[in-house]
């Protein structure tokens, strides 16, 4: 269980703010096109009264997911292999270089989801299908909800989900080819590690369209190359090729093929899955807890493992070989 109820919490707090700009909101909205879709909806939200009441729930998760579902296009492929506790999520949209529309970013979201019921899981590793990562949220779709009140709930729902991905009890490696753009900088500044292609052009890229990161990618990148790094990135939205990232704390190998990749991946299969996962529980507790709350939690990881059947197992096998 995480220390905070942090980023919820936070993006909770952006769709009160929002919600307080109403009346630019309704303004925009009247400007819109009745036929609009997007608009029409965005008009039930700012008439309804649970979403604007701060008093009342501003935020249902079930509104979202059905906003969503009406932007479909493109797939989030997820394969899992039991007998190696290794996942791969594959991101594919033709044509819009795996952009998310609003049916992949359910669809991940269910993805992530089964991953962390996943007990025996090791690690994901997300890539792009056809040579690039992802090029973020599918410009078609976000002109459709380029409103405040539909925004906030976009933003709430898919940084939930890269905070969720970045809480997995799993390692989550981002395979990095071709273009990583906006919410695709997002999405893979949120694993653990970033495997990234000599081909690769990552930027956030979200001030070209007057924005800037709304999917937790903000406080990933600042958390990953330090906050005045983060800060030129952000407010430069240049962007950088692999060598570049690297030298910057944004990718941690480099690799010309496939096949250096899956060598530089085999480190994480070194050791036990129950090892990895304790590993990464105590890196999460680590960055989500005061000093001495994250000790104790340590030591509840270490206390499930040792006398453990893999341990005593280990032990044996060592005692043996002496
Ligand atoms: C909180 C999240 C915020 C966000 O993620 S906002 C989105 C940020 N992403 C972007 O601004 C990327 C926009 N795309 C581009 O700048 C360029 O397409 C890019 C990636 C540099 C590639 O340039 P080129 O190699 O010249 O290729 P191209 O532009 O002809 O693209 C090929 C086809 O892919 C499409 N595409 C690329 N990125 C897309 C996107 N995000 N949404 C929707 N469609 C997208 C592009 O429109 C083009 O389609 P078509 O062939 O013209 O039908």
């Amino acid at each position: 269980m995480a220390c905070n109820a942090g980023p919820m919490r936070r993006l909770t707090s952006l769709l009160v703010l929002k919600l307080e700009q109403r009346g630019a909101a309704t303004r925009l909205l009247a400007r819109r096109r009745q036929s609009d879709y997007a608009s029409k909806a965005a008009q039930a939200l700012v008439a309804s009264n649970t979403i604007m009441s701060p008093e009342q729930s501003l935020y249902r998760e079930s509104e979202t997911r059905n906003l969503l579902s009406h932007f479909g296009g493109g797939h989030i492929h997820l394969e899992k292999d039991e007998n190696s506790g290794i996942a791969r999520l594959l991101i594919e949209h033709e044509g819009k270089k795996n952009a998310f529309s609003g049916s992949m970013i359910l669809q991940l979201a269910d993805h992530v989801a089964e991953l962390s019921k996943w007990k025996d899981g090791r690690a994901v590793i997300i890539r792009g299908a056809n040579g690039d990562f992802c090029t973020g949220a599918d410009l078609n779709f976000v002109q459709k909800i380029a409103t405040p009140v539909l925004g906030a709930k976009m933003s709430i729902f898919m940084g939930s989900v890269l905070a969720k991905l970045h809480q997995l009890p799993l390692i989550t490696v981002a395979h990095v080819e071709g273009y990583a753009l906006g919410g695709g900088a997002e999405l893979l500044s949120a694993c653990d590690f970033r495997a990234v292609s000599t081909t690769a052009n990552i930027g956030f890229v979200h001030g070209r369209l007057g924005v800037s990161p709304g999917w937790g990618g903000g406080t990933h990148l600042t958390q990953l190359v330090g906050w005045r790094t983060a800060l030129r990135l952000m407010a430069s939205a240049q962007v950088l090729d692999a060598n570049e990232c690297l030298r910057l704390g944004l990718a941690d190998f480099v690799f010309s093929n496939d096949s250096e990749v899956s060598a530089w991946f085999e480190q994480f299969t070194k050791t036990s899955a129950q090892s990895v996962r304790a590993a990464k529980r105590i890196v999460l507790n680590a960055q989500e807890c005061d000093y001495s709350e994250s000790l104790n939690r340590e030591r509840d990881v270490f206390a499930e493992l040792w006398g453990g059947q893999r341990h005593l197992q280990a032990l044996q096998k060592l005692a043996g070989s002496k």
